[in-house]
């Protein structure tokens, strides 16, 4: 089998807490012979810059591109709040996803069956819930210039971000959330807000142009703040939805909800295929922070992390049937009535990130 290999960033706060537990997966795939991972390990965020002065090394970047797949954690935390801005744990983050050209970022909000009960919402709205945002994430006010304030002199200053799209950014995710929706419900919501910006009139414009060549995949608008309510009003009406980066964080955060926690969420990251190898670069992280208020306590959820593994397994090495084991495994594991303590419910038992990962493991051993 050939030797893949994945460059793992854990961050800061629950992220190194996490990672340990895909670590052990990683471990027991290699070791039953079904997969052949090589592992590297280096320091982003708050950890890079407490030993480099930076959010992330030039060589920790050049390791990330060079890699099949990266597995990151999450950054961030109050720790590094005085830090400055281009060294903010985050810009760790950023720069790598900008670097490595990951601008197609797919966020499944899967409701797993145990826990339709432990939504925020009632259980009849989100059982059964599958839904795929499909967030563009390099371009938008997240990357545009100009990024500054502007100090004016009378005691007030200016803050610009700038949000910039060009039609090539938009046709290619749209293309990935045709191409996606074609494999899964049929049909696509662009979210954007083309009543008040231009470059949401340009985002709609480009995506019915797609639509064109998908004409078995239903296409509806919807301006982004009605997705938001959309979203927590009848959650199951949603099968792909398309939108920009900061819309898209926003919405994910919120759909994360609709399945028990942020915990929950995976997320991979995909850039287009080299034309000569095919091989396109991939990131996988959950969608969710360093969650400084429980780090260090050994009681963060690992499922959103294991469950961006098991995208790597699917997205980057095609390894479908292991992937769908992992996916088995979490389920399995719930329905168990196993908890970490976001998703604790009644007549379930709560247990820490270790045991959680301990348990999905011995699902797949079993
Ligand atoms: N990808 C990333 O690295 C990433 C993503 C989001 C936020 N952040 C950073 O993380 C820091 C904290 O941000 P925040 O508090 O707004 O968001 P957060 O996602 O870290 O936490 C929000 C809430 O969700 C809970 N939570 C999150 N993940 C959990 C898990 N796996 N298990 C149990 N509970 C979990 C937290 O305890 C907290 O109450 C900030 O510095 C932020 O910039 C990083
Ligand atoms: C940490 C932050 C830069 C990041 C984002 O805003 O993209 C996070 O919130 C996410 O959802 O991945
Ligand atoms: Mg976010």
């Amino acid at each position: 089998m050939a030797t893949h290999s994945l460059f793992l960033l854990p961050g800061d706060g629950i992220g190194t807490e996490i990672m340990v537990e895909v670590e052990k997966l990683i471990a027991w795939t290699n070791a039953e012979g079904l997969t052949d991972f090589s592992t590297d390990t280096g320091l982003a965020g708050g950890a890079a810059y407490d030993k480099h002065g930076v959010a992330i090394t030039d060589e920790d970047v050049a390791k990330a591109k060079a890699a099949d797949a990266v597995i990151f954690g999450a950054v961030g935390g109050p720790k590094w709040d005085a830090v400055p801005y281009e060294h903010r744990p985050e810009a760790a983050l950023l720069r790598l996803r900008k670097e490595l050209a990951v601008f197609a970022n797919l966020r499944p909000a899967i409701c797993y069956p145990a826990l339709a009960s432990a939504s925020s919402l009632k259980k009849e709205l989100v059982e059964g819930l599958d839904i795929l945002i499909v967030r563009e994430l390099t371009g938008g006010v997240y990357f545009g210039e100009p990024k500054t304030i502007t100090d004016l002199g009378d005691g007030q200053k200016r803050a610009i971000d700038t949000q910039v799209y060009e039609t090539y950014e938009i046709d290619r995710i749209a293309r990935v959330a045709f191409d996606l929706a074609r494999t899964r419900g049929g049909k696509v919501h662009s979210a954007d807000k083309k009543n008040v910006m231009k470059s949401g009139v340009l985002w709609d414009e480009v995506v019915r142009n797609v639509a064109k060549d998908y004409a078995d995949v239903e296409l509806h608008h919807i301006l982004a703040d009605n997705a938001a309510m959309q979203l927590v009003r009848t959650p199951k009406q949603f099968d792909v939805m398309v939108t920009d980066n900061l819309f898209g964080d926003i919405l994910s955060d919120v759909a994360a909800m609709l399945t028990g926690s942020l915990g929950m969420l995976p997320s991979a990251s995909l850039g287009a295929p080299d034309p000569a190898t095919g091989k396109r670069k991939a990131f996988y992280e959950p969608v969710h922070g360093s969650a400084p208020d429980i780090a260090g306590q050994g009681i963060a959820n690992p499922i959103a992390m294991i469950a961006s593994f098991a995208m790597a397994l699917r997205y980057s090495f095609n390894m479908i049937e292991l992937a769908t084991q992992v996916e088995n495994a979490i389920s399995d594991v719930l329905s168990d009535g196993l908890r970490t303590g976001d998703i604790a419910q009644d007549n379930c038992r709560t247990v820490g990130t270790e045991e959680m990962g301990a348990a999905i493991l011995a699902k797949l051993k079993a």
